[in-house]
């Protein structure tokens, strides 16, 4: 690849006359970990489809992996871009295995059916289970499993084909504390492995961002508060904008923090 991940110009979306999305530049280069936050309702899931070849914009142009949308077959794209989403999650068949599931993405399709896998395929499948501390759990179904381990499932699957750009919305939503921090914790490894592909990950919390994490997206209204290098864009205006309220902003050398002054 030579140009950019991901490149956003002038991309809106309107749905009658709401605007989800208004007028976001947005860029993303091969080494950058970007974190996409704000308040319910800004426009992130939005945004996220639209990187993942989910979506088209009403206007605007966007480019994934060198690839201009409109002008490219995305059936042939999405297998070089790992999405996990609430969305995605609520179209897998809860009886499929988490082996299942993470293998059958090396194909792009959802769950168990008829097709023969080979050796490295269960291979990689396992490792990547093992990898997001869900080995223990390759043969379990998806629907017994508890919300934390189903969002490491997620990730392994979306990570399974090797992809250029991985997108994650919203991995930490409705884990508890010790879930959540666990998984904080390996996006941060991951984050700074010299292998990992493009990642973006989407928040409502400054607390979920990892460190090594290098840039910040935030979002209001469908439009774009502020976007660049994390320690440049993290400051409480720019936080309190997108937030709609007066907050106060801490970092403590690895992960940030925001609450309501
Ligand atoms: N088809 C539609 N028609 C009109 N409005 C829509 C449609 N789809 C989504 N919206 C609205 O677009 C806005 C942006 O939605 P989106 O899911 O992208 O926001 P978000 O930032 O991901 O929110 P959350 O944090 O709550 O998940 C929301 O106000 C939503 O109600």
């Amino acid at each position: 690849m030579n140009g950019h991940v991901l490149r956003m110009d002038g991309v809106s979306v309107r749905r009658g006359n709401a605007y989800l999305l208004r007028d976001v530049a947005w860029t993303v280069e091969e080494d950058e970990r970007w974190a996409i936050i704000g308040p319910n309702g800004a426009g992130k899931t939005t945004l996220l489809r639209i990187a993942s070849t989910q979506m088209f914009p009403t206007t605007g142009t966007v480019e994934v992996l060198d690839e201009r949308l409109g002008a490219v077959d995305v059936f042939e794209l999405r297998p070089r871009i790992g999405f996990a989403s609430a969305a995605v999650a609520n179209r897998i068949d809860e009886a499929s295995t988490s082996l299942d599931l993470v293998i059958s993405a090396s194909y792009g399709y959802l769950g168990s059916f008829v097709e023969s896998y080979g050796a490295p395929d269960h291979e990689r499948a396992r490792a990547l289970l093992n990898h997001w501390g869900v080995g223990q759990l390759a043969e379990r179904k998806y629907g017994t499993l508890s919300e934390g381990e189903r969002k490491r499932v997620l990730i392994a699957r979306a990570l399974m084909a090797d992809p250029e750009l991985l997108l994650l919305d919203e991995p930490a939503a409705g884990l508890d504390l010790g879930g959540r921090e666990d998984l904080v914790r390996r996006l941060g490894e991951l984050a700074v492995s010299v292998d990992a592909p493009a990642l973006v990950i989407v928040s409502h919390h400054v607390e979920e961002i990892p460190s090594g994490f290098t840039h910040v997206l935030m979002m209001r209204e469908g439009g774009v508060v502020a976007g660049g290098p994390v320690e440049e864009v993290m400051t409480a205006d720019n936080l309190s904008a997108t937030f709609g309220l007066s907050l106060k902003v801490e970092y403590d050398g690895e992960r940030w923090s925001a609450r309501a002054v």
